[in-house]
């Protein structure tokens, strides 16, 4: 202990030491205020083995191959042909080149001899209740043009429709899919597994497709994977365990009862929404905030159980994170990836400090109006299966949750100024542990479409005073196109943001107006629906498939940006047509062309 104080060094050295410790203490307080008490904290759910054999497949693939056209998810998504160790230990004899690359044709021959295709545990399964022509199909649809068009839309459920092979169920540890009871419909593509938000419109598409088998077989799977996870994963894969995405079951539920009336559903997926519930509201994903009056509002917020690279987006993940000087801020910033997935809105400036720095995703320090309007509304769909099924204590319960919660939303998010409900962040907030206070200036005021979210429940859209303000606000806002809705204003070359629309916000919103009862707010949900349907078809006739998104400054122009090539199939693009046509229908005399 002595030497320091005789070492004629010492006082320089002590210095130095002061100046490092006051800089890293300051530094980490300002990133544990800004990261909300370190966010790389918090659960983190296993893998398996396979899914780290499949990632090392990857990497050496890319290594292999380059990064052009390259897809990470396609290796996490092969099948192994017979065992594990099988596999690893042939892999491991590929003869590498220092960089860790093989060469293409022993890559290509390891493939065929140790892996099945992409896709071939999922096999199409003609779905029963497919017609060609349903019964009572789209009855407002006059033009002839728009109804052949409808009708190959609607044929494109059979392209779709998928069930898991039996080798699945038989040797589920041979692949990351995930064995599930019945029929599912994919979105398209890459995507070829069910999608849990995707879901929704999808179920929207099949009941004005008159398909409530497929509907309710749909459901019937996801409640599997609540039962067997505690919520519905984003997706049914192994390395889709750590997180959920915007949970929209009881509203699926709900659709399907409308047009059914089947209460042996609503009383079997009972406890499930129960299960799912406890899910968004503990733990993690649970925020208490203060409002400025004093009272405390409980909330939900994004935040995945993985503080890794995504499997199926690996390479890409490393590569964000390269930058980044430590192990714990890589941590930290593979939890934000996760749980931006968990958001559907994967990626955007929403989410970002810095909208043109993807390793400055904050999402779990966010409070998104969005997730608490899916909550909201799960709440309410809670109370009224409740009183449908005669649990009237339930009824009573989810009944106050979802007052507390409008009351939470009108309080958190409301912005008078902008009359549209903004984002909150939790930064310069005062509190880890207890209740978070509000502050006006946390609010986000970037626009997104996600602002006019609220619009689509019933305790926002019955008052019209509100839903005129906001109506305004919206035909203000920059965000309506001439092909649909935008997501935001930031051209930030992310898919979730300009000028990108997706099907799921233009539903929503244009739901939203319609449920209001107001005359202009109508006429403006049909103009959006208008354009929304024209561009689809437009780029449709073009290239022959529906597509995942839209770039709504043109129409007829397909969607760009993000972390893989745009896709085709596409679920819920789908889906929003059909709704939109059986609701608006397309007169005999209106153009569909641009
Ligand atoms: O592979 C990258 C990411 O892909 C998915 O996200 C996108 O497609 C989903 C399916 O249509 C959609 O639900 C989501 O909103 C899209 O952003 C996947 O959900 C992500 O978890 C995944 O990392």
């Amino acid at each position: 202990m002595a030497i320091p104080l005789q070492n004629p060094k010492f006082p320089f050295s002590f210095f130095f030491i002061f100046i490092i410790t006051i800089i890293f203490i300051f530094s980490s307080s300002l990133m544990a205020d800004s990261a909300t008490c370190s966010n790389s904290d918090g659960p983190i759910k296993p893998s398996t083995p396979l899914i780290s054999f499949l990632q090392r497949l990857q990497s050496t693939a890319l290594k292999t191959l380059g990064p052009t056209n390259f897809d990470p998810k396609l290796y996490v998504d092969l099948p192994l042909k017979s065992d594990l160790s099988t596999a690893e230990a042939a892999f491991d004899k590929l003869p590498r080149s220092p960089n860790g690359s093989v060469a293409a044709r022993d890559l290509d021959g390891f493939i065929e001899q140790h892996l099945d295709g992409a896709g071939s545990d999922l096999v199409a399964a003609e779905p029963g209740d497919f017609v060609p022509v349903p019964e009572g199909f789209l009855p407002k649809v006059k033009s002839k043009e728009v109804r052949a068009w409808a009708l190959e839309v609607h044929s494109l459920w059979k392209n779709l429709s998928r069930k898991v092979s039996d080798e699945v169920k038989g040797r589920p540890g041979l692949h990351t899919l995930l064995p599930l009871p019945g029929r599912v419909v994919i979105p398209g593509s890459r995507f070829r597994e069910v999608y849990y938000w995707d879901s929704y419109w999808v179920i929207r598409g099949l009941l004005a497709s008159k398909m409530y088998e497929t509907a309710k077989s749909i459901v019937n799977n996801l409640l599997s994977l609540v039962n067997e996870h505690g919520f519905v994963l984003n997706g049914a894969r192994a390395y889709y365990t750590n997180r959920s995405q915007p949970p929209l079951l009881s509203a699926m539920i709900l659709e399907i009862y409308k047009r059914t009336g089947d209460l042996a559903l609503v009383k079997r997926a009972f406890p499930s929404l129960l299960k799912e519930h406890h899910f968004w509201n503990s733990g993690i994903h649970k925020v208490v905030i203060q409002d400025a009056e004093g009272c405390n509002h409980v909330m939900s917020r994004y935040y995945a159980m993985w503080n890794k690279p995504r499997p199926e987006s690996a390479t890409i993940d490393e590569e964000t994170a390269s930058k980044l000087p430590s192990a714990s801020l890589k941590e930290q910033l593979y939890r934000e990836l996760a749980s931006t997935a968990e958001s559907g809105w994967d990626f955007s400036t929403r989410w970002m400090r810095n909208a043109s720095d993807l390793a400055t995703l904050a999402t779990t320090s966010i409070i998104p109006v969005d997730l608490n309007v899916y909550i909201l509304q799960m709440e309410l769909n809670i109370a009224f299966f409740a009183r449908l099924i005669g649990d009237h204590s339930a009824a009573e319960k989810f009944s106050a949750a979802s007052q507390a919660r409008h009351a939470a939303i009108n309080s958190i998010f409301w912005n008078a100024k902008m009359d549209q409900w903004l984002d909150y962040w939790l930064i310069n907030s005062n509190s880890c542990k207890g209740a978070h206070s509000w502050q006006g200036q946390n609010q986000n005021e970037n626009i997104f479409a996600s602002n006019f979210i609220p619009l689509w429940i019933e305790f926002f859209n019955s008052d019209g005073a509100l839903v005129k303000k906001v109506t305004k606000s919206l035909q203000n806002s920059g965000l309506l196109r001439d092909a649909g809705i935008a997501t935001s204003l930031s051209n930030s070359g992310q898919q979730w943001d300009f000028p990108n629309g997706w099907a799921p916000m233009q539903h929503m919103i244009v739901e939203g107006l319609v449920r209001s009862g107001s005359k202009e707010a109508r006429i403006l949900a049909e103009d959006i629906a208008v354009k929304w349907i024209r561009t689809n078809y437009a780029a449709y006739k073009k290239t022959g498939a529906m597509h995942e998104k839209y770039d709504v400054e043109a129409c007829g122009k397909t969607g760009g940006g993000g972390e893989y090539v745009p896709q085709t199939g596409f679920g819920w693009s789908n889906g929003v047509v059909l709704a939109f046509l059986e609701e608006f229908g397309w007169p005999q005399d209106r153009e569909i062309g641009c």
